[in-house]
């Protein structure tokens, strides 16, 4: 495949991980809603430290376990921040 296929790939991969992120974001944000309900902190631990040993066991890459951590590390932050807006 020429570079201009490949980027084809790469734009509608995109989209689809555009579409995935904002469905785990609206789970994410459902949660939210239910934690605020119960007084239940926003940040937990032990299930953050579980999603990340569950993507290190599943990963085969090309990317690395840091890699995956990295990019994991961000979208939970960014998760978080979104359960705690209305
Ligand atoms: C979504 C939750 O809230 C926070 C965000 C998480 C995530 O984005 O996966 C995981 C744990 C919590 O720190 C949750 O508790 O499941």
């Amino acid at each position: 495949m020429e570079i201009a296929d490949w980027r084809k790939k790469i734009d509608a991969i995109d989209l689809q991980m555009l579409e995935l992120l904002n469905e785990r974001a609206r789970a994410a944000h459902a949660i939210g809603v239910l934690k605020r309900g119960n007084q239940a902190p926003i940040y937990e631990g032990d299930r953050e430290r579980a999603i990340f040993a569950k993507l290190q066991e599943a990963n085969h890459g090309p990317l690395t376990n840091e890699d995956i951590t990295l990019i994991y590390t961000q979208i939970i932050a960014i998760m978080r921040d979104l359960q705690t807006r209305p």
